[in-house]
């Protein structure tokens, strides 16, 4: 059972009842606490402050109705190439399935604990479907402000059997309408590094394996001493991210400390280079750091589908970019053994990707 607010406010086991007990920061946010548990409070360079945001500068908005268009696809290699970032409107997935996919995520969330933690890593029958909070408390020295729902994509009859109800359907048809356009940006990025056709091998490094996270940031008590999620990039090759109304992804400028927001535009979809890709063009396309503040006003849903190699694709710098020379910064690895290096240690920024340097 919950504590009630008196029994919260002294000291009783915060980790036990978010992590252990499943009733995540959702359960924390519902109690109506006034201060933020010290287990979320973060050292003071995490925190988010205005010092480092800029708002002279925005990431690319890249408008994808006139498809295939030479312009089009130059603007997304530069865009991968200087920000790593950018927004797409005109995209072809419908708007319905993008509000089902969202209204899916609120509905998720909105269940009791003890419904949510059937999924949780203890419970789940399956690693495949983990629900969970903050990013992996076991490894983390302060906790993030934000309930999770990761779903790594097999086949239908598998989602059908181990997929929660609440949301299965949409989660499958949003990544389902997706796939046009994410082969589209793939096709455009690769002939931006001289690669002319995705062959079977190709195909499977750079979109074999697809997994989809339903992500929930409840309102926070003092949410400018906690983070939604920390500093870090995605180790996919490109992630699809649906964000809602209200704000607060902010990334990293390249080469600098400045932060920019990517402010919620109504139907556009939110791409990001990933880990993987950077290897794949030997550093040409920037997989970039990026966090989520915590808001201490309103709940915020985000859905981001991560677009992988399979797990077993051994990945490093594509021979076409190496063609001319180019000497590779990255070895090749075994792309399981690189997200399980990032599943294990606490969210540090650009630090994964030196685990694949040579
Ligand atoms: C959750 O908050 C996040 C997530 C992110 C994610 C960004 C991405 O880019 S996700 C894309 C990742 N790529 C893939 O899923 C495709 C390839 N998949 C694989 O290679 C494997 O499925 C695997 C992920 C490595 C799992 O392999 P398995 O053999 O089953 O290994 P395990 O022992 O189960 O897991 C290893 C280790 O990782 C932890 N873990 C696994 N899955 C998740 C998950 N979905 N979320 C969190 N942690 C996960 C697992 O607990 C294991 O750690 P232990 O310490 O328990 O050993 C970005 C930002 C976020 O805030
Ligand atoms: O919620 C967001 O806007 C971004 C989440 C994110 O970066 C992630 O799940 O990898
Ligand atoms: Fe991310």
């Amino acid at each position: 059972m919950a504590p009630s607010l008196s029994t919260a406010s002294d000291s009783w086991d915060v980790i036990n009842f978010a992590v252990d007990q499943g009733h995540g920061v959702k359960g924390l946010a519902d109690l109506g606490l006034k201060t933020l548990p010290n287990q979320y409070i973060q050292p003071p360079e995490e925190q988010i402050t205005n010092s480092t945001v800029v708002d002279d500068d925005a990431i690319p908005v890249i408008d994808l109705s006139n498809w295939p268009d030479q312009k089009v696809m130059n603007a997304i290699c530069n865009a991968a190439e200087k920000w790593g970032f950018f927004q797409i409107v005109n995209h072809g997935v419908p708007m319905q399935v993008l509000e089902r996919v969202k209204e899916a995520t609120r509905r998720f969330f909105g269940q009791p604990a003890e419904e949510k933690n059937k999924h949780s890593k203890d419970n789940s029958p399956s690693n495949n479907v983990r629900y969970g909070t903050s990013f992996t408390p076991k490894a983390e020295k302060a906790l993030e402000w934000k309930d999770f729902l990761s779903l790594f994509y097999v086949s239908d009859d598998e989602a059908a059997a181990l997929w929660p109800s609440a949301c299965r359907n949409e989660a499958i048809e949003f990544m389902k309408e997706s796939e046009v356009v994410i082969r589209r940006l793939l096709e455009a990025l690769m002939k931006g590094l001289n690669v002319n056709e995705i062959d079977e091998a190709k195909e499977s490094i750079l979109m074999g394996s697809k997994r989809i996270n339903l992500n929930y940031y409840p309102k926070c008590p003092e949410p400018e001493l906690t983070v939604g999620v920390g500093r870090h990039s995605d180790v996919s090759t490109l992630t699809i991210l649906l964000q809602d109304d209200i704000g607060g992804l902010y990334v990293k400028k390249l080469n600098s400390n400045e932060w920019v927001h990517v402010p919620p535009i109504d139907g556009a979809i939110v791409i990001n280079v990933g880990d993987a890709l950077q290897i794949l063009s030997n550093g040409r396309y920037k997989s970039i750091e990026h966090r989520v503040i915590a808001n201490g006003s309103r709940n915020r849903i985000s859905v981001p589908i991560f677009v992988n190699p399979r797990p077993s694709d051994i990945i490093g710098p594509l021979p076409e970019v190496l063609q001319n020379g180019e000497k590779p910064i990255y070895k090749q690895i075994l792309y399981s053994d690189y997200v399980k290096h990032f599943f294990r240690k606490a969210h540090d920024g650009k630090e994964t990707v030196d685990f694949a340097k040579i």
